[in-house]
This record gives structure tokens, sequence and C-alpha cells, in this order.
């Protein structure tokens, strides 16, 4: 049984979810514990939770200290991955519901999902544009076409908006399965081709997606960006808003997102996704910051090394290389100078060796 301590690093969420990941996929029994003892508030919350129960049905999973608030977990596959159809609701994790976000759980099953027999479809319900996580176009515009290099057919379709606190989105996955994955080389972003943005209110007046998508249109032209940013008006179960920018690069694709709340004004929605592209674009790195802790997991498990600069080395990142280590299954060297991350799978290097 591996055991990993989840207070190690950045002390969260991910360092569940990433060893649910390689349990399903290695078959490996592991045990964690402190888990997100980083956190104001240790232990499983609903989306965690879920994920654990998401993780627990595609291997058949023996599981013990599944419930909320536990700061412990026993996780043993019983079987490899089982391709198919299935469904999770984050808020029937927590008595009243939960905005928890379903992004989190499609990226703990994915992977697994991705190398198993067979391909799968997924229906997930809770919050789809959260904070602290990728929102579900993030997932679409970014992750997905990242991990689609690597060797994974994956699609993602929003069926409703579920933000904080009420949650209550929907979101459909389908994984092609019997991947194989390659790794990927990412040095170079090339110039800029257009930044693609969403402003989006659900129930909400549509002058606030119109003064989202003009201030973002104004900075961005002031700053020699090209811009194509649309408005877009929805219904759904609660109010909400946000804005989605794509910085789509020749050779890569980076996502930034901010979210409206009561009280804050539409333009200074606009303004803090905009500052978070343009910092990112002041630098040279193709690999955004959360792209880089989450391509990690596909590169350890592909069959080649892989290579990419980040534009800035998270604790996320150095924790999930950590997580990764313990299952034995890359060498990560993250060169600070240069933001370099390199990972040779232990499947390339035995190949290496023997040629
Ligand atoms: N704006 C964003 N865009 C894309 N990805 C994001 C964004 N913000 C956070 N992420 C990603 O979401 C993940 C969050 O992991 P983390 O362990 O903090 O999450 P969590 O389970 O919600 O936990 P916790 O409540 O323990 O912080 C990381 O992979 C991070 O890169």
């Amino acid at each position: 049984m591996i055991i990993i301590d989840g207070s190690y690093g950045e002390g969260g969420g991910q360092v569940l979810r990433t060893s649910l990941s390689l349990a399903a996929i290695t078959g490996e029994a592991i045990r964690i514990e402190n888990i997100r003892a980083g956190r104001p508030k240790p232990g499983l919350a609903a989306q965690h939770l879920t994920s654990v129960r998401a993780a627990a049905a595609i291997c058949q999973a023996q599981v013990r200290g599944d419930k909320l608030g536990s700061t412990m977990l026993e996780f043993i596959p019983s079987s490899p991955t089982l391709a198919g159809q299935y469904s999770f609701d984050v808020s029937a994790a927590r008595e009243g519901g939960s905005a928890g976000t379903v992004t989190l759980v499609l990226q703990t099953i994915l992977l697994p999902l991705a190398l198993a027999k067979g391909d799968s479809e997924v229906t997930l319900r809770g919050g789809t544009h959260v904070a602290h996580s990728p929102t579900l176009s993030y997932i679409e515009q970014v992750y997905l076409p990242a991990i689609a290099l690597m060797g994974i057919a994956a699609r993602v379709k929003l069926i409703a908006w579920g933000w904080y606190p009420q949650g209550g989105g929907q979101a459909h996955l389908r994984v092609s399965g019997d991947s194989t994955l390659c790794g990927i080389t990412l040095l170079e972003r090339g110039s800029l081709r257009l930044v693609q943005g969403l402003a989006v209110v659900t129930e909400l007046p549509a002058h606030i997606p119109n003064r989202m998508a003009l201030r973002a249109d104004n900075i961005l032209r002031e700053n020699q960006l090209r811009a194509n940013i649309k408005p877009l008006r929805e219904r759904g179960v609660a109010p909400g808003a946000g804005i989605f920018l794509l910085a789509e690069y020749k050779n890569s694709l980076a996502g930034f997102s901010a979210l409206g709340r009561v009280g804050l004004p539409a333009e200074k929605v606009a303004e803090i996704a905009c500052e978070e592209l343009l910092n990112f674009h002041e630098k040279v790195a193709p690999v955004d910051v959360h792209l880089a802790d989450q391509i990690l997991l596909p590169a350890a498990l592909a069959s080649s090394s892989s290579q990419y600069r980040v534009a800035q080395i998270s604790n996320h990142l150095t924790t999930n290389a950590w997580v990764i280590h313990q299952f034995g299954l890359a060498e990560i060297e993250i060169d600070q100078t240069n933001q370099i991350v390199t990972v040779t799978p232990a499947s390339a290097k035995t190949r290496e060796n023997s040629t």
C-alpha cells in the first residue's frame, strides 16, 4: 500500500485527486493521511468526496474514510478501470447541496478512462465555473486541446451553467479509451494570433455581459492585442457572471478567467481577467501556471519524455511532481532558473536504457 501524506507541499485537494487517478491507473492500494491539512477546513469537502466516489466507481475500489470532513482515506482498486456510462453529482455529496466544481472530478477520472479499454460517457452535476479551479471553459479550450497533443481524445459539453453558491450546473464528457500517451515539447509559444473571449451571464440583465465585453475589448486593444470578445446572456438555475479569455498563440493556448459577484462592477471583472492575460503575455512561456500542474500527470504516463516551459512554478506544480514520484512513475526535473519542466516517464527510461 502506498501511503501519501496529504499535508505535503500545497496540502490541498490535488494531492488527493492525483493519488486517486494514479491508484485507478496502476491498481495500487493507497492510504492518504492528513487530507487537505493545508486548508482552513481540512478533510474531504463535497467536491473531493465526489472525486473519491467517481474514482471508486470506475475501478470498483473498496474505500474506507469516504465521508465529509474525513482526513484519512483508504482506497483499494479491485479491477482495472472500466469504461462505460457514469453519472456523478457533487451536490449529492452534502446535505443542502454544494457548488463544488465538476471540473476537478472530471480531471480525476479522465486519464484512467482514456487508458481503459473502450469509450466512456460521463454526466457531471455541480459547479461548472467556480473560483480557484479550472472553469469548464478552461477545460474545453485549454486543457483538452493540450492533452489531445499527448494522445487523449475527449470532448466536453456544457449543458447548464453552475456558479457559486447554488451550483446546479451540468456537463457531459466523452472519452475515447485505449489511448497511448506520448510526450509533449512546448518550449516556444510563437506569436499571439488572437484573444477569443466570452463574457457571459445567466439570469442577469444584458448590459452586464455587454459592459464586461466592451471593457475587455478596450483593454486588450490598448495593449495592441487582437481580440474578439462576445457577450452572451443565457438562462440558468441562478444568477451568475464571468469572463473567459483564451490567448491563442502559434504553438499553445492559455486561459484566463474572472467571475462576477454581488458588488463587483462588470468592468472590474473584465479587468481582473485581462490583467492575468497581460501578465502572462509579458513573459515568453507557452504554458500558463495552471496548465503547468495539470499536464504533469499525462506527461508522467506517456511513452516518451516531455519538456515544457511554464510562466510560473507554483506549489501545485511541485506538489503534484512529489505525488507522482511517490508512485515511482517518472523522473521530474523542475529547472527554476529557466522555468522548464522535464518529465522522463519510467517506461521511457527503461526503453532508452535498453537501446
Ligand atoms: N483560474 C484557474 N484556471 C485553471 N485552473 C485553475 C485555476 N485556478 C486553479 N486551477 C487549478 O485547480 C486545481 C486546484 O487544486 P487544489 O488542490 O487547490 O484544489 P481543491 O481541491 O479545490 O482544493 P482546496 O480546497 O484543497 O484548495 C489546480 O490544478 C490548479 O491549477
